[in-house]
C-alpha cells in the first residue's frame, strides 16, 4: 500500500474554550489535489497550519510526508511548499531576484526562470515586486512556494480576492503543478473552486469532517432524489421530489397523453449538498 502523503487521525485543537478542530480525520494520497471546503470558522486554516508545522495541536496523530510536522526537520520542510499570504517578498527586488534569492534556501531548487514562466510572470521578471498587481503578487507567492520543488504544496484560500479571470488562470497553474506530480492541498470557501480542482474533497464544519469524496460522489452519496416539475392544465405549477423520476415522467406522460407542459427535471447541485452538510441551508 502506498503511504499517504498526509494522514490525520483524531486531530483536536482548542483555543481556550473554543474547540476549533474536533476529532478530525484526513487521508490524502500522493499526487492528488485535495480540497478542504468549509464555511468561515470551520477550522480549515488551523488544520493547514498544523500540517505545515506552524501550529501546535492538543491531540491526534499527524503525519505529513512520513514525519510529524511538530518535529519535522529542515530537510522535511524543504519537501513542502507553503504559499504565504503575507507580503513576504522584499518590495525593492525584482521578481527574478526574489525567486533566485529564495531558491538558495533549498537543497534542490527548480530553475527560477522555469518557475517564473510556470506562474506566468515572464513579462514581469525584471519588474520590482512593489509594482506588481494583487493577482501578480499572489502568483509570485506561488512561485516562492514551488521554487524548492516541493512534493506537497499547501495552499490556504489561495484565490480569495481574485477576480474571476485571475481565479481561472490560477486554477490552470494548480492543474499544471498537479500534472507534474505535486500533491496539492488547498482550502477554499468556493465550492466552484473545489469542484474545478479537487480530485477529492473533505467538507468540514465546526472542526469536523462532515463528508468526504470526489465532487461527483458527494453529490450522489448525499442526495439522489430528483425534482420533477410541470404545469397543470389550469396553469398551476406542480413539483415532486422522487428517487424514480423516470417513473414519475411516465405516469405524467400517460395522464397528459403526450407532451407534459413545462416539464423540468432537476438534480441537487453540489452547492445544495454542501449547504445542507454545513447547516447553512436556511441562509440561502
Ligand atoms: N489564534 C486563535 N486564537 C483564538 N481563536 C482562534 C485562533 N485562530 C482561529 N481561532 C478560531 O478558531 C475557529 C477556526 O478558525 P480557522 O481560522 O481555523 O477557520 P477557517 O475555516 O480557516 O475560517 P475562515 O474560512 O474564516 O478563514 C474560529 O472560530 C476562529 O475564530
Amino acid at each position: 500500500m502506498t503511504e499517504l502523503a498526509v494522514n490525520v487521525r483524531g486531530l483536536r485543537k482548542r483555543y481556550g474554550e473554543l474547540t476549533a478542530v474536533d476529532d478530525l480525520d484526513l487521508g490524502i494520497r500522493p499526487g492528488e489535489v485535495f480540497g478542504i471546503l468549509g464555511p468561515n470558522g470551520a477550522g480549515k486554516s488551523t488544520t493547514v497550519e498544523i500540517l505545515q508545522g506552524h501550529r501546535t495541536r492538543d491531540a491526534g496523530e499527524v503525519t505529513v510526508l512520513g514525519a510529524d510536522p511538530a518535529t519535522g526537520n529542515r530537510l522535511w520542510r524543504s519537501r513542502i511548499g507553503i504559499v504565504w499570504q503575507d507580503e513576504s517578498a522584499p518590495a525593492e527586488l525584482t521578481v527574478r531576484e526574489t525567486v533566485s534569492h529564495f531558491a538558495r534556501y533549498y537543497p534542490k531548487p527548480r530553475d527560477p526562470e522555469e518557475v517564473i514562466a510556470l506562474v506566468g510572470l515572464e513579462k514581469k521578471a525584471s519588474s520590482r515586486v512593489k509594482t506588481l498587481s494583487g493577482g501578480q503578487r499572489r502568483r509570485l507567492d506561488v512561485a516562492l512556494g514551488v521554487i524548492g520543488g516541493p512534493e506537497l504544496l499547501l495552499l490556504d484560500e489561495p484565490t480569495t480576492g481574485f477576480d474571476p479571470a485571475a481565479r481561472r488562470q490560477f486554477w490552470e497553474l494548480i492543474r499544471q503543478l498537479a500534472d507534474e506530480g505535486t500533491t496539492i492541498v488547498l482550502t477554499t470557501h468556493y465550492l466552484e473552486e473545489a469542484e474545478a480542482l479537487a480530485d477529492r474533497l473533505a467538507v468540514i464544519a465546526a472542526g469536523r469532517v462532515v463528508a468526504e469524496g470526489t465532487p461527483a460522489g458527494l453529490r450522489e452519496q448525499h442526495d439522489t432524489a430528483a425534482t420533477v416539475a410541470w404545469t397543470e392544465p389550469d396553469g398551476s405549477s406542480r413539483s415532486q421530489r422522487t428517487a424514480t423520476p423516470t417513473r414519475t415522467v411516465a405516469e405524467l406522460t400517460q395522464r397528459f397523453d403526450g407532451e407534459i407542459p413545462g416539464l423540468l427535471i432537476s438534480r441537487p447541485t453540489l452547492e445544495d449538498v454542501y449547504l445542507r452538510l454545513t447547516g447553512q441551508e436556511a441562509a440561502r
